[in-house]
């Protein structure tokens, strides 16, 4: 997820290459990030703090505990930190590395890459107005950025930060029912990806309810009716409700462990 927003932010001249420091353990991590986004790498974290004034953890959230008490001694005031963890409460954070520290939680998604994010944040009761109006450039640089009550992160979590491998695997189906009724591959995979794309531009760009444009696809008697009853009696909406919940969900256990 971190080379992904590194990236996106780069693509989009938030920042240069040599902007971003980034501290990784693993070697072949590091390796990694540094060809993915030409920014320098670091084993060490302390260092990476020590030159930076914006310092994302990106850990996983089992991790969290450990990496903050590493580095309680390096982070200071002067310091912004942005949480990208899932689940991990700012309380969490305060806890081991002060109540004055300045803390923003941000669920971003890996679109970000591609400068179409989704991404919503909470603020710490230390982070000041430019902290806030940073964390929101940043992200809507790569998306969009919606501030949200912390309450709501883990439902976020659940449906913008876990969507895409739902779109992802949407877009699989979708190509393999192309491929069934006889489309090369590869023509599938793109007519699949880009109906997907085209559908969520008009729910985004035209404001209207995704239930009439829906109702503009379906002509009486006619194909996509026929399609849409297959989906009605598969279950599609209530399995797509369920599984942003159970994500939801997982979200506050990750938290609390
Ligand atoms: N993957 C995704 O789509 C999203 C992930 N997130 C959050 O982002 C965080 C990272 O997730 P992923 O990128 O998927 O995991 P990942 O496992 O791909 O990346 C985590 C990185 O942390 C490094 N690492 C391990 N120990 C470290 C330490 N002590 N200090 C510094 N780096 C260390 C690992 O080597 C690895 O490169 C998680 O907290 C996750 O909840 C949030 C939104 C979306
Ligand atoms: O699967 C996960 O736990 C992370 C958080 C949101 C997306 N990926």
């Amino acid at each position: 997820m971190a080379a992904a927003l590194a990236k996106g932010l780069v693509a989009a001249e938030f920042c240069k290459p040599a902007q971003i420091l980034a501290g990784d353990p693993i070697e072949a991590s590091r390796n990694s990030f540094q060809s993915a986004t030409g920014s320098t790498v670091a084993e060490s974290n302390s260092e990476v703090i020590a030159k930076s004034d914006v310092i994302v953890l990106a850990v996983k959230p089992q991790m969290m505990a450990e990496v903050t008490t590493e580095l309680k001694g390096d982070i200071d005031h002067a310091k912004l930190v942005v949480s990208i963890a899932a689940g991990v409460p700012i309380a969490t954070f305060t806890r081991t590395l002060g109540g004055d520290c300045r803390i923003v939680r941000v669920m971003p998604n890996t679109p970000c890459l591609v400068g179409a994010g989704a991404a919503a944040y909470a603020l710490g009761g230390q982070a000041t107005d430019d902290d806030a109006a940073l964390v929101e450039a940043m992200f809507a640089t790569v998306g969009i950025a919606e501030q949200v009550s912390e309450s709501l992160l883990d439902a976020v979590t659940g449906l913008s930060g876990s969507g895409p491998a739902y779109g992802f695997e949407m877009i699989e189906a979708l190509s393999d029912g192309g491929v069934a009724a006889g489309l090369p591959r590869e023509t599938a995979t793109r007519l699949a990806a880009q109906t997907l794309l085209g559908a969520a531009k008009m729910v985004l760009e035209t404001g209207e309810h995704p239930g009439q444009l829906k109702d503009a696809v379906t002509s009486p008697g006619g194909t996509t009716i026929a399609g849409l009853r297959e989906l009605e009696t598969g279950g599609l909406r209530g399995v797509l409700i369920d599984t942003v919940l159970a994500a939801s969900r997982r979200a506050t256990e990750l938290g609390q462990s």
